[in-house]
This record gives structure tokens, sequence and C-alpha cells, in this order.
């Protein structure tokens, strides 16, 4: 790990950009955390949060993982990066930096100091042993050029359950919903969360805590909706699924027009996920449902009668960064067998830089060094994109950013690094 004080330079900047004197890099410390959490949230607005969040997140952040920018006795910059396990093809739990809290003063942007801050947290990332790093961006051009690229999307759906009918699966009926106190029963969706994260690529193992983030009323996102409510799903006496949701009710000179926010939902079968989705479409007094960032396979979009009702967009939500290409590479399964030898092109991380070659199939792989010829050649990003599964090489070379260099190299390829299963994050952080 990096350790003391760097200087963040400016004198590299090109010409014609605001300079400034050199800020100093520290890793964070606890004393210094309000003026480095007030730095950060001024970076995002200024929009203070209440009292219980702040604390939360007080709690969350690992000041010895986390880097401060200091012009004087002023933080001018921020970043930090939680200690996750990530679920990859295959269902591994592998250990990536969750790069986070990156702001930089208004005063002193462009400068700079948030590539001086990414230098050093994958310095650290990489000293750390951990062969990821993974971000959800504040916007998406930020981090393409230290080597990140979107490998994970969401789904957002707005859907007219006035008009859309939603089919059952055998079995629905089986499942017994309850209204839950979202605090009080805060565990109970927990364990069920936790027993949903090795069967999905994309997927985090929460840390302790992370939990209430899920829960925190955010009074100023209300706006008109109810607080947070939770219905809990039940099989043979066994809880199997969650959903917390919010309502917005309206009300029209021709009658309601209320709407369902769905916040999140859990379920650790089919049956259960049908039966707590057939509630979130018949809440009585509403019309639409409202969905963000859910995954883009998930069967309900199978089940509606209309789904240009449904009204889909994407985003994209998981952004990855593989820190070690070798350790990465091998952490996950292949749906296919491969053995490819990858060209990679790494600018920020040059440790990467060269020829692997890559074996492996859906009970293992292997990767190392080799100085045989490359079969196709591509930088750190479109690995990092492909890395879960949710995005194509094949796509990527019809993009012009993967080059094939031994013919049928790139179809066997994509179909190994694919995926059966669309991965995806189910929660910022
Ligand atoms: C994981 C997360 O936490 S995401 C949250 C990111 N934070 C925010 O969005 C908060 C508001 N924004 C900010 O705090 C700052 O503008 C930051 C952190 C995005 C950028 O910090 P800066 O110190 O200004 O970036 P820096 O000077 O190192 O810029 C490096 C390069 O990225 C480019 N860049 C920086 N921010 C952006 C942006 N928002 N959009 C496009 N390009 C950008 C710069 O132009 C520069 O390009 P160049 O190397 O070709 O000259």
């Amino acid at each position: 790990m990096t350790t003391g004080a760097t200087t963040a330079g400016t004198t590299t900047r090109p010409a014609g950009r605001a300079t400034s004197s050199a800020a100093e890099l520290r890793t964070l410390r606890q004393d210094d955390w309000d003026s480095w959490y007030d730095t950060l949230l001024r970076a995002f607005g200024g929009v203070s949060e209440s009292a219980e969040e702040r604390e939360l997140w007080r709690a969350l952040t690992v000041c010895e993982r986390s880097v401060g920018a200091w012009d004087g006795e002023r933080v001018v910059g921020t970043a930090g990066a939680f200690g996750f396990r990530l679920t990859v093809p295959g269902g591994a739990s592998v250990p990536a930096a969750g790069v986070t809290m990156v702001g930089v003063s208004q005063t002193h942007r462009r400068r700079g100091l948030l590539t001086a801050m990414m230098r050093r947290q994958l310095d650290d990332v990489r000293a750390w042993g951990e062969p990821l790093a993974v971000l959800t961006a504040s916007e998406p051009m930020i981090y393409g050029r230290f080597g990140y690229d979107a490998a994970t999307f969401g789904l957002h759906a707005e859907i007219d359950t006035s008009r859309v009918r939603l089919s059952a699966p055998a079995g629905v009926d089986d499942v017994r919903l309850r209204y839950a106190d979202p605090v009080a029963e805060l565990d109970v969706c927990e364990a069920v969360y936790a027993r949903t994260v090795a069967g999905r690529p994309g997927m985090l193992a929460r840390l302790p805590g992370w939990e209430r983030l899920g829960v925190l009323e955010a009074e100023t996102e209300r706006d008109g909706a109810s607080a947070l409510q939770c219905v809990v799903a039940e099989r043979d006496g066994e809880v199997t699924g969650y959903a917390r949701f919010r309502v917005r009710p309206e009300w029209t000179d021709t009658g309601h027009n209320g709407q369902v926010l769905l916040q999140d939902l859990a379920g650790v079968d089919p049956v259960t996920d049908a039966a707590l989705w057939r509630f979130l479409f018949g809440i009585d007094l509403t019309t639409s449902l409202k969905v963000r960032g859910r995954p883009l396979d998930e069967a309900w979009r199978y089940q509606v009668s209309d789904v240009r009702r449904c009204r889909l967009r994407v985003r994209d939500s998981l952004h990855v960064r593989l820190v070690d290409v070798g350790a990465a590479l091998q952490a996950r399964t292949y749906q296919a067998p491969v053995d490819v030898v990858l060209e990679v092109e790494d600018a920020f991380c040059p440790w990467n830089e060269g020829r692997w070659r890559l074996t492996g199939d859906a009970r293992g792989a292997a990767c190392g060094r080799t100085a045989d010829a490359a079969d196709l050649a591509l930088s750190v990003r479109e690995l990092g994109a492909a890395y879960l599964g949710g995005v194509s090489l094949a796509a990527l070379a019809a993009a012009g950013r993967v080059r094939e260099l031994r013919p049928g190299a790139l179809a066997a390829a994509a179909v190994g690094f694919g995926a059966p299963t669309a991965p995806w994050l189910p929660h910022g952080f």
C-alpha cells in the first residue's frame, strides 16, 4: 500500500489549462473525515443528508483505504475504496476494490487531481492483492481513461399496470406474503439477499452495515411518496423473498392514478419472484409501477402481456477494471472451452501490458504470460466490459475495439466469456 504523502503535481497539464500549486495526497485519517466528507458532498452539489445517513457513511468509510488531496489546510479531493467481494461467472467471490466517494473541489477541478488519486489508488489496490477495481460512475465518460468500462447494465421501466397483465408460473399461490416493518425485519431481508449473491455475476457480498442503506429515509427524495413499505414472502414457513417499495398516491378528476416505486426486490427462487411481482402489479389505487436498475434478464419481462407499455430503458451500472489481468481472468470460469492468447494494452497500469495465454472452461481457468503469437488484441477496458459475461467480445470487435489476429479466435472467445445469466449490480455504493 502507498503510505504517507505524495504530491499531485500540475506541471504536466496541457498548455492553456488552469494551474494551481501542487496538492498533497494523504491517506485519510479518522480526524479528517468530516472535512473530507464535506468536500465530497459539495462536489456533488452540496445537498446535506440526514444525520443518520452521515453517521452510516462515516462508519462504512475505511479510512486506511481512502485518500484525500490537501491544498494547505483544505481538503480539495476525495476517493475511497471499499473492500468488496464480487461474484464472477462460475459463482466465485473475488476481492474487488469498490471505488467510491470520488470528488474534487470545484475550485481545483481539471488540474489533474482525479488522475493523481486514481494513480495512487490503483497502485494501492495492486499492492493489496485485489485483482479487480469496480465502481458506479456519476458520468460514464470519466473513468475509461483509467481502464474501466461498463460491465453490467440495469433495466429501468415504467409499467402501465392498468393495461399490462402478468402471467404467473405454477406454484405462485403457495407463496404467502405479509407486510413487515422494513427496519425491524432488516436482518430477515438481508439473509435473503445473502442467499442470492452467488447466483448472479456482478453481485456484491454486502459488508455489515450496508443493509441499513436500503432503509434509510431520504425524505428529500420521497417527493410525495409513502414511507418505505416492505412485503416478505414465505414458502413452507421459510422466508424466501422480499420487496421494498413506496406508494405515491395521486387523485385526478377521473379517479386514482397512483404509482408504485420499487426500491429493491430479492427472491431465492423464480416462484417467489413471481409472487412479489404479481403483488406489485396489483396494488389497489395505483396504475403504474416504476422500477430502476433491475437485471436485464429478469423473468417478469417475459411474463408481461405488453412489453411496449413497460417503457424499458437500459443504463450502465457497474464499471470494471482489471487491476491484475492474469489473476482476474483465472478467477472466473468460461462457459465453453477457451484457449486464447490476448495482446493487452494498458497505458495506465503498464504491468498488465503484453501477451497472456488464457485457457479455461466451466470448471476453472489458468492465465499467465506467454511469448506465443497473439490471437486477439484489445485493451484492458474491453476485458473489463466483457469480464462478467454481459458484453460480448464479438460486439466489441464489431465496434472496432477488439482485433482478431487468428481467424476463429474471436467467436470461440466470445462464447467462452459469455454467461447464461445477465450480470447485475443491485445497488450503488
Ligand atoms: C466512483 C465515483 O465516486 S463517481 C463520482 C465522481 N465525482 C463527481 O462526479 C463529482 C463532481 N465532479 C468532480 O468532483 C470532478 O469533476 C471529477 C472528480 C469528476 C474530475 O476531477 P478532476 O480533478 O477535475 O479531473 P482531472 O483534472 O484529473 O481530469 C483528468 C481527465 O479527465 C477529464 N475529465 C474529468 N472529469 C470529467 C468529466 N466529468 N467528464 C469528462 N471528462 C472529464 C479531464 O478533462 C481530463 O482529461 P485530459 O486528461 O484529457 O485533460
